[in-house]
């Protein structure tokens, strides 16, 4: 199938009022989607289905899950196109105050609490240029080829749309293999990056909170140097962290309660700052901080390819792979507006004006694609 029938396609099922994602996988060089065949809305909290999941930040809100066996799957090698020139940002319009205020809040209790570090967010609205939803998506696609680009429509739910440099998690057979990323800077300096202390502190807290959460249920774990990696426009702090599942058959929804809301999206410790978040931040997430992708999806996987005189069919298993992301730089489109949410770390080394820059940093990775 070549790219303009896979987008037709798409686009039919938009126009039929039928759910459907489509995204990128970068690491295989492929967009794939999945079609719901009827508009029903079907919600889990087991995360035990084979299908593809949309979830809140706040899991005592449903997840929404397009299972296999309602949906049709595609696949094409990706064209991403080359990203055309668009014009440079403006600026956001919105009042500074507001947020500035919410990070001197939660400052001031984190020196009066438990309290490390807390992730705060707003959104930002703007209207909707003419362009369809699939030039903004290919446009997105363009520009973001490392990110897993996505577009998902429930006419239930919305239509969300977002290019994250983030993975929750991967679980392929036994292997899980997660991130943790923190700190951000532009990257249009052409020198290697001196990440500040606190920058450094920041991303640190996250990789030992995945550490230590996996720990129960994992063995042989290894944990990479970090590195800095690019999305868009933005640089951020990474380390990769892999481990064995305890089991023949990694069970998802305790992964995801160890592992989802991440101090990257929601601070440290997590109870605290996700209190925090609820009580303070004066507005709905919802799935923006969440988590997207394939669940429990079958898949053939051949061990000791190598050794040519055994039978390779003896070898060959069926493991359940997912591929989990979180939901960051999203936004949330209707008919005349588009949502735009944007967010980032804060410890008490935080100054709010920078914290403050750097939302504004990142909703122009998004807003650079829409005008
Ligand atoms: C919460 C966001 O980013 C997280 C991921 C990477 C770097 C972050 C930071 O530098 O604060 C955030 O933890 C967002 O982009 O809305």
């Amino acid at each position: 199938m070549d790219s303009n029938s896979f987008f037709e396609k798409i686009q039919e099922q938009y126009k039929a009022e039928l759910p459907f994602v489509v995204f990128s996988r970068s690491i295989n060089n492929t967009i794939k989607c999945w079609l719901q065949k009827d508009d029903e809305l079907r919600l889990t909290d087991t995360f035990s289905e084979s299908g593809y999941v949309f979830s809140p930040f706040d899991l005592n809100q449903s997840s929404v899950v397009f299972p296999a066996e309602h949906s049709e799957q595609l696949i094409i090698k990706a064209d991403f196109g080359v990203p055309s020139n668009l014009p440079e940002d403006k600026m956001a319009l919105e009042d500074s105050e507001t947020y500035m205020q919410l990070i001197e809040k939660a400052i001031h209790s984190m020196k009066t609490s438990e309290m490390t570090k807390v992730v705060l967010s707003r959104s930002e609205d703007i209207e909707r240029p003419k362009t369809s939803i699939f030039r903004l998506y290919k446009r997105l696609l363009a520009k973001y080829k490392n990110a897993m680009v996505y577009c998902w429509y429930h006419p239930k739910v919305g239509l969300w749309m977002g290019a994250t440099p983030e993975l929750l998690f991967k679980v392929e057979g036994a292997q899980l293999t997660t991130i943790s990323l923190a700190g951000t800077r532009k990257s249009d300096v052409e020198t290697s990056i001196d990440w500040t202390p606190k920058e450094l502190e920041e991303q640190q807290i996250v990789t030992d909170y995945i550490s230590e959460q996996i720990a129960s249920f994992t063995s042989s774990k290894s944990i990479s140097k970090t590195e800095t990696v690019k999305a868009g426009h933005l640089l951020h702090l990474k380390t990769r962290i892999l481990a064995r599942v305890q089991s023949n058959r990694a069970e998802l929804k305790p992964i995801i309660e160890a592992l989802h809301p991440t101090p990257a999206v929601c601070g440290f410790p997590r109870e605290l700052a996700q209190e925090f978040i609820l009580k303070n931040e004066n507005y709905k997430r919802e799935y923006y901080t969440g988590f997207l992708g394939e669940m429990n999806i079958k898949t053939r996987s051949e061990r000791n390819r190598n050794r040519r005189n055994v039978e390779n069919s003896a070898y060959a298993s069926y493991g359940l792979n997912s591929y989990l992301y979180v939901n960051l730089r999203c936004m949330k489109i209707d008919d005349n507006h588009i949502k735009i949410y944007v967010g980032g770390g804060i410890t008490e080394a935080s100054e709010p004006l920078a914290e403050w820059e750097e939302t504004v940093n990142k909703s122009q990775t998004l807003k650079s694609v829409i005008y």
